[in-house]
């Protein structure tokens, strides 16, 4: 989770508070319209009983899914270190051609307050949408981050990190460009479908003359509660997917995934960000499906069931990727996916996966057209996702069943202070 800030601290007590719309908490007008409707079955002679159980003097509060804040306010960004949440989005712009580094700022002012009102489970001034008006924030995030051409775009090609070169050609990939890149791109999460939807809307009505939308992507995870325990997800092949994933805790995850807090240079204004690698990968199901058990679990190098190596022990053990079976074989095969992207494999490359499945109807031949929304967070994509993908593309058995559709690398700034706007730094240094 993002270190907090005393104003990040201040903004999740907020949260905690009734919510305001428009000046008026949403519980209020929640109250309001409970008691008219109560009053309205009164009049038309309802059973005392029932209409006493509706009239509430003191709406519920919110627990639970709905309650969940995360902060806008910190040195990261929300939507990084973060579990991921049931409803995604993303969706990438392009400043219109007129639009110059001046309207970029207003932009990014707009949409900061925006997201931090929405993270905080506050309407937005302004914002007659009702779309969210009776949910809580529901673990809601809005993550900006700037492409490669923004720099240009904005006459800042002088800050442009070098950690944004172009990702290198993959065999694998098949990458639709009209679907890829983009000057901006934001991440929206949410535990709730509309709370997400409703955030979508007025990212993009606040575009308004400066970016045009170039591509969306939605995509989804399990909801929370819906396991008996909290455990690790799993993806559309039904395999636990994000259990090697670096943990917060881990004393090295701050340096694999953020730029240090003391960057100096001209990517100084990274301080605190982190560089996102967005994969749209589609999954080839029907040929996968028709995999044996065994064959699949051979592939990924770890059980379906449970998520367990197949060099022993549970879900958390590490996997032995020396361990030979009694017939002589790797008990991880060659190829197997867990091996072949492993950090030990990989001169210690890692990078940490927060991903969305997602489904789009099917293609002309029946195909789901389905797979994974992959997103590789960290410091450096040159000691990320870069070489390890590099890897995976020359000799990873889980590539027959894949395929790169899109992709976008995107310099995720800092988070900011209230007051400030996320990329300030860049667009006002
Ligand atoms: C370039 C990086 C990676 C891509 C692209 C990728 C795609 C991809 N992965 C799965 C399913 C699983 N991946 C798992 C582990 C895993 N994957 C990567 C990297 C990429 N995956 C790493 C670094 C790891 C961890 C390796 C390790 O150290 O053990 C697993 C196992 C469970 C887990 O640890 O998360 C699964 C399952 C799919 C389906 C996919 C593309 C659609
Ligand atoms: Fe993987």
């Amino acid at each position: 989770m993002a270190e907090r800030s005393q104003d990040s601290q201040d903004t999740q007590q907020d949260a905690e508070q009734p919510r305001k719309a428009g000046g008026v908490s949403r519980r209020r007008l929640l109250g309001t319209a409970g008691a008219a409707g109560a009053a309205g079955l009164v009049a038309g002679g309802a059973a005392g009983a029932f209409a006493t159980e509706t009239v509430r003097k003191d709406p519920a509060p919110l627990t639970g899914v709905g309650a969940a804040s995360r902060p806008f306010y910190g040195v990261h960004q929300a939507g990084i270190a973060d579990p991921a949440q049931t409803c995604g989005h993303f969706l990438a712009f392009d400043l219109a051609p007129d639009a110059g580094r001046k309207a970029a700022a207003a932009l990014m002012r707009r949409w900061s307050n925006t997201a931090a009102d929405l993270m905080a489970g506050k309407t937005p001034k302004g914002d007659e949408t009702g779309v969210a008006l009776d949910a809580g924030p529901s673990s809601l995030t809005v993550t900006f981050g700037f492409g490669r051409t923004f720099f240009d775009r904005t006459d800042l090609t002088s800050k442009r990190p070098d950690a944004l070169e172009p990702l290198p050609d993959f065999s694998a990939d098949a990458l639709d460009s009209k679907r890829s890149n983009g000057d901006l791109w934001v991440q929206i999460g949410s535990d709730d479908a509309l709370v997400a939807f409703h955030a979508l809307r007025l990212i993009q009505q606040q575009a308004g003359n400066t970016a045009r939308l170039r591509w969306q992507m939605s995509g989804f995870n399990r909801t929370p509660g819906a396991t008996a325990q909290p455990m690790t997800g799993r993806n559309l092949m039904g395999q636990i997917d994000g259990t090697n994933n670096p943990k917060t805790s881990d004393p090295g995850f701050p340096a694999k995934i953020y730029v240090p807090e003391d960057r100096s240079g001209t990517d100084e204004w990274m301080a605190g960000g982190s560089y996102a690698v967005v994969r749209r990968i589609r999954m080839l199901l029907d040929t996968w499906e028709h995999l044996s058990l065994e064959r699949q679990e051979k592939v990924i190098g770890r059980r379906k069931s449970d998520g367990a190596p197949l060099s022993g022990g549970t879900e958390t053990t590490r996997p032995d990727l020396n361990k030979v079976n009694s017939d002589g074989a790797l008990a991880i095969a060659g190829d197997a996916h867990i091996r072949v992207a492993s950090p030990a494999s990989n001169r210690g490359a890692s990078m940490l996966r927060r991903a969305f499945s997602y489904h789009d109807g099917f293609l002309d031949d029946g195909a789901p057209d389905a797979g994974l929304l992959f997103v590789a967070w960290q410091a450096d994509p040159l000691k990320g996702f870069v070489p390890v993908q590099r890897k995976l593309d020359r000799g990873d058995g889980l590539s027959r069943f894949l395929r790169h559709e899109a992709s976008g690398l995107f310099a995720v700034p800092g988070g900011c202070k209230p007051g400030e706007y996320v990329g300030q730094r860049l667009l006002e240094g």
